[in-house]
């Protein structure tokens, strides 16, 4: 099961500038079904938990105030090979570095607002994916 499938999140920057449609859109075109989708907010403690991995990193504060600055949407993803593919659907994490067509090239604003959040690994899927739902959820 795991290795079908991914956790994403569409951050703050995309969702305000009324992106999320065109994003899940260009999500569904590539083939991934939506397991689970909620919009939410995250408080800037629960941020913080979620991007604990990066807490030695010079701009971990300011990652953390940016990502409860507004509203999110996580989802779980599924297809084959789901990792490796929605990461190459969504780019690199510089827009600028971020190949045409990807959904960080098309919609982010910079490296650290880059429209969309996309798990490393299917151990990381399955540890996120509960993060925002519950098991009940994950049908
Ligand atoms: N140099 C930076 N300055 C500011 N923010 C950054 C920087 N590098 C990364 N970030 C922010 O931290 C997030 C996590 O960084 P990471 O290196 O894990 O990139 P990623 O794996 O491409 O992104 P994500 O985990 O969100 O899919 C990035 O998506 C971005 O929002």
């Amino acid at each position: 099961m795991a290795t079908n499938r991914t956790f994403t999140m569409i951050k703050p920057d995309a969702v305000s500038a009324g992106n999320t449609g065109a994003i899940i859109k260009l999500i569904e075109e590539a083939g991934f079904k939506i397991v689970a989708l909620k919009k939410t907010q995250l408080s800037p403690e629960r941020a913080g938990q979620f991007y604990a991995v990066h807490k030695e990193r010079s701009f971990y504060q300011e990652l953390c105030t940016y990502m409860s600055s507004g509203f999110i949407v996580p989802m779980i993803l599924e297809k084959n090979n789901a990792v490796e593919d929605f990461r190459k659907l969504i780019g690199a994490t510089d827009p600028k570095k971020a190949e045409p067509g990807t959904i960080r090239n098309l919609f982010a604003k910079s490296i650290e607002a880059n429209a969309i959040h996309g798990s490393d690994s299917d151990e990381n899927a399955a540890i996120e994916g509960s993060f925002f739902f519950s098991q009940l959820e994950q049908f």
